[in-house]
């Protein structure tokens, strides 16, 4: 496991207990019991695949620890509606404050464009999940790389028990062979994540290297790096149809209109 995730999930194993203390887990089950109903995360991103177009996962993030800060400028809901209106299917917000600038308010702000949202965060118990739930997610991220096999399936049915997707992310085939292990129910989505957490590279080359071992009963979604139509064009032809994007839209003046642009999408007025 790479320092940085290393490092991360001790933070995050920090922040559970601070949160157990405030809100006990049966009072917050009933919270997301009372959230409203989850919208279709899978769903959406299946009917984009069907009628043969990009599957956007647009991501609110305004900063990381391998790139700073990258938009300083940051108003959730402005950028939920823009990226609305430039074609994406979902949307994905960093809740983690400590490396990612992220809030949980953030993921309220943003579902008011109507559209599905994944809790992006580093979970490690289903405290977290319910906590997503409450908070209005409609899909969580499951990191492999930070779960043993029994936590996985346990966070996974969690998440499915609320009603939640799950986006279960990898980065290598052995990671690949444990996400697969799961029944398409619990791990509808997978996550090819093309940046090597130890090292920050990105290579688009770690998706196209695991494309064939991924069935056709899950959607597959390349995450990290996808800069330029020819990233797009590069993933279709290799039957690629799902893609999580952030720094490249955050940085365009309208991220909305730099979707629209970078997937051949008519901009919605708005
Ligand atoms: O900004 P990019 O290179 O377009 O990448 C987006 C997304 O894939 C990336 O933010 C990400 C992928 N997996 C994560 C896990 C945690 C935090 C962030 C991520």
């Amino acid at each position: 496991m790479s320092d940085i995730l290393e490092k991360i999930l001790a933070t995050k194993r920090d922040e559970l207990a601070v949160a157990r203390s405030r809100i006990s887990a049966e009072a917050l089950r009933a919270k997301a019991g009372d959230a409203e109903p989850p919208r279709g995360f899978a769903a959406a991103l299946r009917a984009r695949v069907e009628q043969h177009q990009p599957a956007v996962i647009a991501e609110l993030k305004k900063a990381s620890p391998s790139k700073g800060l990258i938009r300083p400028d940051f108003d959730p809901e402005w950028l939920a509606h823009r990226y609305a209106a430039g074609g994406a299917a979902c949307l994905s917000v960093l809740t983690d404050t400590a490396y990612f600038q992220g809030a949980p308010d953030y993921l309220v702000q943003a579902k008011a464009a109507g559209l599905p949202v994944i809790r992006k965060d580093f979970l490690i118990d289903t405290y977290q999940v319910a906590e997503a739930r409450a908070w209005g997610a409609d899909c969580v991220l499951l990191i492999v790389a930070a779960l043993d096999d029994a936590q996985l399936r346990s966070l996974a049915e969690a998440a499915v028990e609320l009603g939640m997707d799950t986006l279960v992310e990898v980065h290598d085939a052995a990671e690949l062979e444990r996400a697969l292990a799961l029944p398409p129910a619990l791990c509808p989505l997978l996550g090819v994540n093309n940046r090597n957490l130890r090292t920050f590279d990105v290579s688009l080359d770690t998706t196209l290297s695991l494309r064939d071992a991924v069935p056709a009963d899950r959607v597959l979604i390349t995450e990290s790096g996808i800069h330029q139509r020819e990233d797009i064009q590069r993933m279709q032809a290799a039957d690629v149809h799902g893609f999580l994007i952030g720094e490249s839209l955050m940085r365009a003046p309208d991220p909305g209109e730099a979707l629209a642009q970078l997937i051949d999408h008519p901009l919605q007025a708005g």
